[in-house]
Order: C-alpha cells, then structure tokens, then sequence
C-alpha cells in the first residue's frame, strides 16, 4: 500500500521524496499491462508488442542451402585437395534459383550451384568458384579441399521449428519483421497501444496558432507531450486547454480517465492559489495522490496518483520540467502498461562523455543537466551543458541529451566521464 505520510507536501514540509522512491512506488502500484490484444499484418506490425510467443511453424531454412557460388561435392572427395595436389570431379548436373534439385551428387561428381541455391542430395558441402579451375564442360580441379558443411546453411540452422522465435512482451523491431516473414508469419498478435489523454491547464495559455495578448502564452507542453508519447509508442488524445477553475478541470480529468490508460496534464501541479492539480488527483482516487514533489531539478512538484488503475500523471508547467518528468515517470508507465519487460523503461539509450565545465549541484537532489556533444576524435564525445531555465523549451531543443547528478553529489567536475542519456 501507498505511504501517503511521506508525499503530502511538495515543499518539503513532510518531506519531498527521491525519483528512484517515486519510481518504485509508482510501479508499485501499477496494474497489468493493456490487457487488450489485436491481430496485426506484418506491414503493420513495426514497433508493436508482442502479446504471445512466436513460435517457429516451420525450420528456417526449409532446406540446406548454398552460402556461396560454386559446386556442390562430397567433402570427402576433395580432402588434402591443394594447388600442387588438385583433386578431380564430374560437373553432372546444376541447380537452378528457385527450383528443385534434379539427380544426386555421386562420389567423384560435383553440381554447379549458385548462393542461395539447394545443395542437392548427396552434396554436403560446397567449393567455391574462386578454389575450383575449369578442366573443360564437364569437369574441375578443385585446388582447395572444404570440411563437411562449409560454405552452407543447414535446415534449422537459421532457426528450428517450434523454437520461441520471439518472446511475449517483445517490441518488434525491423529485424523481426524480417525473422518472421522468413517463416512465412504475415500475422501477429499483439498488445493494444497504450493509450495517454493529454491536457493543458492554465488560464493563461492559449492554442499555439493563435497571437498571445499581454499575459497570455503559446501552448507548448500538449503537442511536445504528444510527440513524446508517439515516441514512447503511446497513443494519445489531446483533450485541449482546460481552464484552472476545478469545476471545469475536474470532469476534463475525470472524461480523460474514463477514455484511456494514462493521464497527463501539465501546469497546475505546484502551489500557487490556483494550482488545483493537487485537488484533482486527490478526487480521482482512490487510491488518488502517490507522489507530490520529488527531489529533482527540474521537476521537482510532478504529481503522481492513480484513478483505480489508470495512473494520472499532473506534470509542472515550465516545459523543460514536464518533458523531464516524462522521461522519468511517464515513459516507463507507458513501456510498463505496454508488456514490455521492466529494462524497457529505462529512459534512453545512451553514450559516455567527458564534461566541458564545472557543474554544482545541491546534495539531496537528482539534476537533470542537458548537454550538447560534440565529437573529439572518433571514441570521444564531449558534453556542453546547456544551461537555462526550465521555463526555456530552447534549452530543451539545442540539447543532444542529458546527465544526471545523483542525490549524494554535490557537482561534476570539468573533464569527469558523465553518461549521457540521448534525445533521439
Ligand atoms: N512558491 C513556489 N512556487 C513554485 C515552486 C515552489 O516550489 N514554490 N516550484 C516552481 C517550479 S520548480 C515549477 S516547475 C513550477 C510548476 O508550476 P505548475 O506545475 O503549478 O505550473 P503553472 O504554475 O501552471 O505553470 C508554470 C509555468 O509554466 C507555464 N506553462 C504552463 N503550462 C504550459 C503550457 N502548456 N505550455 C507552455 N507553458 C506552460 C506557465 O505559463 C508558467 O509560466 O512552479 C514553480 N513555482
Ligand atoms: O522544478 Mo521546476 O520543475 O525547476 O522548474
């Protein structure tokens, strides 16, 4: 059960809690993945999760097959073949692409055979042109001997039948695209996108196509939010700008709860007089608010909670802050609800650095400090801080990436390796 003791105030009075906590209290709580399941055509199947095992209906491939062009023999009859010692074989017969072998290769004999042609019966292996010299139309010296199953494939040997080919909970990459069409698998089953409601809240800000007046801001969190979850492989709904008057926020909440897996608004989450988010989480429960405040920079007010099973993520308003805060909490609840076994969650892949300057950090929170790269030499990368606000979505856009101070550093050193997480 959630310890609501320790995430009542986001400024500290009862204490801010770390991301790691935050994390793991909020996969605490998460329900199954999207139970849901669909049948997808392969074409559509890119970057999708598997809901099944796939298993191998038949051997890939189907039968040996040539690796290389040149003659199919007995192995047995070109052992010790060399240069000055060649050994002798019938050309009697030839494969053609894409059709059946005629006769058997007899000991003495050899076929032609091109790459990815059948090794016809008999043959077990295969001499390349480059090793064999034209004697006339029906024989060669083979001047260099091969061992048993050189230069091709056996059936199965790519994979075997009924071996898993790919496991339950996979994302389908365009390898395995290739894998299954390979074994002749135009259909997958596969889990049903997560989906994430996504709304703004302030009464200040305004559709992005639309001139500001004085006061008023750009809306840049819905649509930077949407494309995060687009990348995190999320479908999402934009539900729009809501007003911060409770009586209008709350069922935009609650309609967002009721339509899909995830919700997130961003803005609302601090403790201004009208930052109702705190209210609204709370009145979506139960089990309602999970987290409120985080030791992190920036991010620090994010607030997490659940409405029954759908988490409900209120995100700070500054847009640096509510991308961070995707990264951290709502990219591993989208790979989490999606099936995807937990190392999907990480939040990115990522590349060793050495840092340009001196970074100070506050002991007792986790800095998220964004970075430029830029190649030294062909092993060495090196990170720029980007410094700014977390009201400035530039920042956020010249960046490359980011790295983390833990909680118990108080900075980086110029020159230290730093990992850095990529922006792809
Ligand atoms: N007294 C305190 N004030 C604040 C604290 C604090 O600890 N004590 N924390 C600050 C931090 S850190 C952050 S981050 C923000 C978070 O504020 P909210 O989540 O309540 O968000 P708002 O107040 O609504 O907005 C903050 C800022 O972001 C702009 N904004 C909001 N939504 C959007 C959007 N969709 N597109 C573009 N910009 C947006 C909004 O106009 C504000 O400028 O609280 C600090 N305050
Ligand atoms: O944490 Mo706020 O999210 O620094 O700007």
């Amino acid at each position: 059960m959630t310890d609501h003791k320790e995430t009542k105030d986001m400024l500290g009075r009862g204490g801010l809690i770390s991301v790691s906590r935050a994390q793991q209290l909020l996969r605490e709580n998460l329900r199954a993945p999207v139970a849901s399941s669909e049948e997808v055509l392969l074409a559509e199947a890119l970057d999708r999760v598997l809901a099944t095992d796939v298993v191998a209906p038949e051997n890939l491939p189907a039968a040996p097959r040539s690796t290389m062009d040149g003659f199919a023999v007995r192995a047995a009859d070109t052992y010790g073949a060399s240069e000055s010692m060649p050994c002798y074989l019938s050309v009697t017969g030839e494969v053609l692409m894409g059709k059946p072998c005629e006769g058997d290769v007899n000991v003495g004999c050899c076929h032609k055979v091109p790459t990815g042609g059948l090794i016809p019966a008999g043959a077990d292996s295969v001499v390349m042109f480059e090793h064999t010299v034209p004697v006339d139309e029906t024989m060669i010296e083979v001047v260099k001997g091969v061992g048993t199953g050189t230069n091709l494939i056996q059936s199965g040997e790519d994979i075997r039948k009924d071996a898993k080919a790919l496991p339950a909970g996979h994302r389908i990459r365009p390898q395995d695209l290739g894998l299954l069409a390979g074994l002749g698998i135009d259909r997958v089953k596969v889990v049903a996108p997560v989906r994430v409601g996504i709304l703004s809240t302030g009464d200040e800000i305004i559709p992005h196509t639309q001139v500001p007046k004085p006061g008023q801001i750009r809306n840049i969190n819905s649509i930077a939010l949407a494309g995060a979850v687009t990348r995190a492989h999320g479908i999402y709904t934009d539900y729009g700008i809501v007003s911060d008057r409770k009586e209008i926020f709350l069922p935009a909440v609650e309609k967002a709860i009721a339509e899909n897996d995830i919700v997130l608004f961003s803005g609302g989450s601090s403790v201004g007089v009208r930052d109702l988010g705190q209210q609204v989480v709370e009145e979506v429960g139960p089990p309602g608010i999970l987290v409120h405040g985080v030791t992190l920079k920036p991010g620090k007010p994010v607030l997490i909670g659940m409405s029954g099973a759908t988490p409900v993520f209120g995100l700070p308003g500054h847009p640096v802050s509510a991308m961070v805060c995707f990264d951290l909490f709502v990219q591993p609840t989208i790979a989490a609800l999606s099936g995807l076994p937990p190392e999907y969650g990480l939040p990115r892949p990522s590349i060793t650095a050495r840092l340009t300057r001196n970074i100070n950090s506050a002991p007792g929170r986790l800095d998220v400090v964004r970075v430029q790269l830029q190649q030294t030499d062909s092993k060495t990368w090196k990170a720029e801080p980007v410094l700014g606000k977390s009201g400035s979505i530039s920042t956020l856009s010249r960046a490359h990436g980011y790295f983390l101070i833990d909680e118990a550093s108080q900075g980086v050193q110029e020159n230290s390796t730093i990992k850095v997480f990529l922006y792809i």
